[in-house]
């Protein structure tokens, strides 16, 4: 079978990335939950999106502190900037989209910045004149619908009988043109929580004649289906069907549920597999709070209390790293509640176990 254009040229963007990477690479971590560390307050339907009008400056420092911890990929601030969601704040629909491309420039920026560092400090630089940079892609972050909604249900992806193939595709078409031509490598679809967006996000690439690779990572909450409870093998599916996606994968979930995933979707699809899970703690929509789920370890008695929280600390985190590398993934990352450390790790295991 001959490969169209679009198939081919993004293939091979992500081909020749991930060799020049070593064979894996290494995504950011959670950029909402790193801005509120850093004392932002997200309490807003746009949450990190807000941070794009009040902080831009801390946005791209966020982002250097990734691409400094590692990163090889930075997402954008765009996860939940939609332009229903400024024009709804009173701007006008330009305003609006300049703000979109202004976040894929702001993490441009960051990589430019982290670019001049390396290369001012670098003695290869200085005696030759050339080093070999680390890659570094910046992929534009598209949330879900449902993250737009801010009700929480991108971690249900019940949008209820309303919300039609039509409806996702409208409301998404607009931001993807303009994400599109922002100069992001990459678009990726985040924290896709059913099949219903998916179809809508595969449909969009493909009608825009959408000339740049994408992602499509999606979440689960009990590591067999995505969040609504259809199913991660027909979900990778559309995503394998779709050429211009070069990547498949799971976001902002439970590190426990990550290895059977790996391996539902390694059935479905051949192409790399992505993977950035939060810290394993769960957000609580109405609180709007990630709170500390208590598990009971496998060796205490019916009498004992719960022991440890299941939220899971960098070490912890990473010591899955080598067991998803095994089920087959290849791009690795943190969603909500990770920070450059987690990263950092990340990295260094990679490097150990090349
Ligand atoms: N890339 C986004 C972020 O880290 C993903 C959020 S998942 C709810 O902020
Ligand atoms: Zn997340």
């Amino acid at each position: 079978m001959e490969l169209g254009n679009v198939e081919n040229s993004s293939t091979t963007l992500m081909t020749d990335f991930l060799k020049k990477c070593g064979g894996y690479a290494v995504v950011d971590g959670g950029l909402a939950t790193e801005l509120e560390r850093h004392g932002a307050d997200l309490n807003d339907p746009l949450w990190s999106a807000k941070c794009l009008i009040s902080s831009p400056h801390l946005v791209r420092r966020v982002h250097l502190d990734y691409l400094d911890a590692g990163a090889n990929i930075i997402l954008s601030a765009s996860y939940q900037a939609t332009i229903q969601g400024f024009v709804a704040k009173g701007m006008s629909v330009e305003e609006a989209e300049s703000l979109l491309r202004r976040s894929v420039e702001i993490a441009c920026e960051a990589r430019e910045i982290y670019y001049d560092k390396s290369t001012k400090g670098s003695w290869d630089y200085i005696e030759s004149g050339n080093i070999s940079r680390r890659p570094v892609l910046v992929a534009a972050s598209v949330g879900s619908y449902g993250a737009y909604l801010a009700d929480g249900s991108e971690y249900s992806g019940k949008y209820g009988n309303a919300v039609s193939l039509e409806t996702l595709k409208d409301f998404h078409r607009r931001r993807l043109q303009v994400l599109l031509k922002s100069g992001a490598d990459l678009i990726a679809f985040e924290t896709i929580p059913n099949k219903l967006e998916a179809k809508a996000y595969a449909q969009l690439l493909e009608e825009e004649g959408i000339n740049i690779p994408a992602w499509f990572s999606f979440n689960s909450k009990d590591g067999i289906n995505v969040v609504s409870g259809d199913s991660i093998l027909e979900c990778a599916s559309i995503a394998d069907s779709c050429k211009q996606v070069v990547a498949v994968g799971i976001n902002c979930t439970p590190p426990r549920f990550i290895h059977g995933l790996v391996l539902s979707i390694r059935k479905a699809t051949s192409k790399p597999i992505v993977i950035y899970p939060n810290s394993g703690e769960t957000y609580n929509a109405e609180l709007k709070q990630w709170t500390a789920v208590l598990w009971t370890s496998p060796l205490s008695t019916a009498f004992s209390v719960p022991e440890k929280s299941s939220g899971v600390v960098d070490e912890d985190f990473v010591s899955y790293i080598n067991k998803w590398r095994e089920a087959g993934a290849s791009l690795f990352g943190g969603c909500c509640r990770t920070t450059p450390n987690t990263i950092r790790a990340i990295g260094s295991v990679l490097s150990k176990n090349p």
